[in-house]
Parts: C-alpha cells; sequence; structure tokens
C-alpha cells in the first residue's frame, strides 16, 4: 500500500494503528492471564517443595514416598512447561499484519514528497523545518530526526543538494540534544558524498563542532554554502529564489521552469484580453434560463472555459463516497506505456462508468454536452482523482500524441473541481500562463484539438501542481473525435502533431 498517495488512504492510517494496537492490547492481556496462572499454579508446588524439603532425604525411604515424589515432579514440571509456552499468545503475533505496516519503501516516497513540495515552491529547508512557507503555517516543525532522514532518503535518491540542505538543519538541530535516531556517522558520510559529486567540500564548511546557532547565520551559512555549490556569485539577495531557479538549470525545460514558477505565483500572469468575459449562459435551454451556467471565458485558442456551481454538493458528495472505496494508485500514460511513477503523478483514482449511477452521470452527461455541444456517446468514462502528500500530476497533455485511439483522439477534457484547495494545488497552463484554482463545485472545459485538421495544441500542455495543505478531488471526463460533427476524418491523421 501506498499509503501517502491519497488523503482517502492516509486516513486509514488510524485504522491501521486501532488495528494493531488492538493485537497488541490481546497479546498483553493473554500474556498477563499467562503469568497470573503459571503464580497460581507454582505457588503451591513450592509450597510443597520447601515443606518437603525438610523431610527430603527420608522420604525416598519409603516406597509410597518414593512413588509420590514421583509423581508429583512428573506433574508439576509437565503442567509448568504447558503454561511457559503459551500457544494463545503466539497466535494472536500472527495477526500483527507487517505487510500492512509503513515500509521503508513507503516512507522514502513520503520524503519523496516532501522535497517535491520544496523544490517546486522553494521553500528553503530551514523554513520547512519550521513548518513554514512564505508567511503560511504548513505543518508543524520538524525535529533533528526528520531532518537528518531527508537528508538520508535525499541521498538515496541522489539528490546531492537535498543532502546538503538537510544536513545543515540535521546538524543544527541535532547538537542541542543529540537524539540517537541521528547517525551522525552516516551524516557525515552523506555530506562527505555529496561534497565528492559537486567537487566542493562541504564537511570544511560545515565543520560541523563549531556551528553555530543563531537563525541568521544559520540560513546566510546554508544560503552561501548552496551558492558555491551552485556557482552563484552574486549571494548578495541571498533568496531562495536564486537557488532555486538554479535547480532548475540542471533539470528541466522552459515548460517546466513555467509550470514551478505559475504553482509558485498562484495567479494568472496574462493581461485581461477582448476574451476575458464572463456571462449566464442559457444555450437557449428553457430550463437553463431559470437556472444559467455560469460561463467565463479563460481562452480563445485554445478554446478553454470556466464554470462555476456546475457540479452540486450532493453530487459530489455521492461520487467522492463511492470512490472513496475502491482507489488505486493512478498511473501516467505517455506514449503506449503505463507507469507508476510519482514523480510524474502521485494520486488515487476510480474510473466510473454510467453505469455506477446511471441518474448521476446521466445528469452530467447532459450538462456537459449542453455546455461543450459535444456528444458524450464516444466519451471515456468518469475518472475521480483524490491527491495524498505532496500529491500532484506532472505538465502533460490530455491529448494521445502516440497514434489514434479506438474513438479517435481526446478532443475536449472537462475537470471538475471537486473540494476547495485554499492556497495551492492548482491546475497549471504554462504556455498560457494561466492558473486555475481548485474552487468546489467549478469546472474547466478545454479543446485539445484544432478543430480544423485534429492537430494537439500545444497551449493544452497543463498540470497539478502538488498540494501542500488540504484535500484535493477532481474529476476529469474525456470526449473524442468519434461521433462528432467535425471538419476533418481523423481516421486520415494517422501522425499526430502538435502545434
Ligand atoms: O489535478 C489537476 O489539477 C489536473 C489533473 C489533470 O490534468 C488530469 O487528470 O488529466
Ligand atoms: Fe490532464
Amino acid at each position: 500500500i501506498n499509503w501517502h498517495s491519497s488523503q482517502i488512504i492516509l486516513r486509514h492510517l488510524y485504522d491501521l494503528q486501532d488495528d494493531q494496537f488492538a493485537v497488541i492490547k490481546e497479546y498483553l492481556e493473554l500474556e498477563t492471564k499467562r503469568m497470573h496462572d503459571l503464580e497460581r499454579l507454582i505457588t503451591p508446588i513450592i509450597d510443597w517443595y520447601i515443606n518437603y524439603s525438610y523431610v527430603k532425604h527420608t522420604i525416598i525411604l519409603s516406597p509410597v514416598g518414593s512413588s509420590k515424589l514421583m509423581s508429583r515432579v512428573y506433574k508439576n514440571l509437565s503442567e509448568i512447561k504447558k503454561f511457559m509456552n503459551n500457544y494463545n499468545s503466539v497466535k494472536v503475533i500472527d495477526q500483527f499484519d507487517e505487510h500492512k505496516a509503513v515500509s521503508e519503501f513507503n516512507m522514502q516516497s513520503a520524503y519523496r514528497s516532501l522535497r517535491r513540495i520544496q523544490k517546486v515552491y522553494a521553500i528553503p529547508a530551514s523554513d520547512m523545518a519550521a513548518g513554514r512557507y512564505k508567511d503560511r503555517t504548513i505543518g508543524d516543525p520538524m525535529d533533528a530526526c526528520e531532518c537528518y532522514l531527508m537528508s538520508k532518503y535525499s541521498f538515496e535518491e541522489y539528490d546531492t543538494y537535498g543532502v546538503i540542505d538537510w544536513a545543515v538543519q540535521a546538524y543544527n538541530k541535532w547538537f542541542t540534544d543529540r537524539p540517537k535516531c541521528v547517525d551522525i556517522d552516516k551524516l557525515h558520510y552523506y555530506t562527505r558524498s555529496a561534497s565528492m559529486t559537486t567537487g566542493f567540500s562541504f564537511e570544511t564548511i560545515l565543520g560541523f563542532s563549531n556551528l553555530n546557532h543563531s537563525d541568521s547565520t544559520e540560513l546566510s551559512a546554508h544560503f552561501s554554502l548552496m551558492a558555491n555549490a551552485l556557482n552563484i556569485r552574486d549571494i548578495s539577495a541571498q533568496s531562495a529564489d536564486i537557488i532555486y531557479d538554479k535547480y532548475d538549470d540542471f533539470e528541466q525545460s522552459n515548460l517546466f521552469r513555467n509550470f514551478r514558477y505559475l504553482c509558485r505565483k498562484g495567479k494568472s500572469v496574462r493581461p485581461l484580453t477582448y476574451d476575458s468575459k464572463c456571462r449566464y449562459q442559457t444555450k437557449n435551454s428553457p430550463y437553463r434560463m431559470i437556472m444559467p451556467f455560469k460561463e467565463e471565458d479563460i481562452s480563445s485558442n485554445p478554446n478553454i472555459k470556466l464554470y462555476h456551481d456546475i457540479i452540486y454538493d450532493e453530487e459530489i458528495k455521492t461520487i467522492t463516497d463511492m470512490a472513496s472505496k475502491d482507489l488505486s494508485d493512478a498511473a501516467y500514460y505517455f506514449n503506449g506505456k503505463i507507469t507508476l511513477l510519482d514523480d510524474k503523478r502521485l494520486g488515487q483514482l476510480k474510473w466510473f462508468s454510467e453505469n455506477a449511477n446511471p441518474i448521476l452521470f446521466g445528469k452530467l452527461n447532459e450538462r456537459i454536452e449542453c455546455i461543450t455541444e459535444y456528444s458524450t456517446k464516444t466519451a471515456e468514462g468518469y475518472q475521480t482523482v483524490n491527491y495524498g502528500l505532496g500529491g500532484h500530476f506532472s505538465v502533460h497533455m490530455d491529448a494521445f500524441t502516440d497514434g489514434p485511439k479506438l474513438n479517435g483522439n481526446r478532443l475536449v477534457t472537462i475537470l471538475f473541481y471537486m473540494s476547495d484547495v485554499p492556497d495551492d494545488g492548482y491546475t497549471v497552463f504554462p504556455n498560457l500562463n494561466y492558473v486555475a484554482h481548485c474552487r468546489k463545485g467549478s469546472a474547466l472545459v478545454w479543446l485539445n484539438l484544432y478543430l480544423n485538421n485534429g492537430t494537439v495544441h500545444s497551449g493544452t500542455f497543463h498540470g497539478g501542481c502538488p498540494v501542500i495543505k488540504g484535500n484535493k478531488w477532481i474529476m476529469t471526463k474525456g470526449l473524442y473525435e468519434e461521433g462528432q460533427h467535425l471538419t476533418y476524418n481523423w481516421r486520415d491523421n494517422k501522425i499526430i502533431n502538435i502545434v
């Protein structure tokens, strides 16, 4: 079980504890009873032994005395042995299910998620260790042991800067009461190894025996450390951004860089345009005259619209209750391959066909057909996703780029937001500088393809920023080319281009 991959499954950790505690309690009760029974059994035997020890040597002179002694010893000792081997409590131990427990692997990926949050949002380790992000509280402070583990897991991931970043925190916190959980030799070893990789002697700089503990020196020591390692000359700004921008230089494309930038920014970076209008949309439906859609134009090329209050609280509750019972790890689909890579996507999902609740999903289909004016007949099911610790979906496109599928390509995406995530976990379109917030009841609807020939629109690159705090529920549905009134024949598109 990948415990941190959704909020729902994380909640089961409490149940796991309840179960395991019940086993421990039962074991303890059985063992206590056994000790009492053993004591009750052995007390009269010892009493007898003490009494008879005065006549020990005379008793065996009589045949009755001898046989009495023999049967007594035979009976007593074998009975005691029975009590010393307690099969009942051993049986209870078997119920202690270590397969269900949190594994080393789980811990490693959980810490990897923390590190992802740290990198995407450029949170200095000192802030994160204090449970802080900008002026927000994002959690409890981390102790020396936790910082040490961050360094250790970074080491195991070949994340050199993570090693150093967290070693500084671990060393500083370790100094006060030197907790045993920090293996200081290993911490030296991680630091030394990271030094070798970066060609810079962190160990010398850390010179950990004379580390200064005041907050500000700790921070500047930390920044100059990183700056030196990253060859940043102008460290005067001493800002985390400089360091994290450097991180980016090592890794990824402009697309990812802008994605990260927008995740941090939390709002769209673009001027209001002629397209930026909103309206009560009735689509000429008499019913919608009474209850119009609240429609907001986001972009005309590609066509993106945002709808408010388009899925209702009762509907959301029904769906999330159904999904919570049967979630599984969300996979990442790329070039025909399905992989479980938490760096690409971390969350848990449940697919629903309309049959799962024909009335509810029938109504949603109707609503979707009304706003998009496309048919849902050839569409895929409803995909419900719940995110967990650092849950995210890195930049991707919903359209297939590896050849048409049975019903053609994913023409339209409908992304329903089914919970409120106040401060992060946005959906970001890096090529459009657009940031959508996760607001319960709203939906983002966009066209993945150019309508003249079915080419994939590069503006539709998007991703879900890591969730720092809160419970993010979404649901998506894709409408396909097949069965729509299109001006081109999708079957002619043997090769799928991105423009
Ligand atoms: O979680 C998000 O905000 C985006 C999800 C998404 O892009 C998808 O499920 O395809
Ligand atoms: Fe997507």
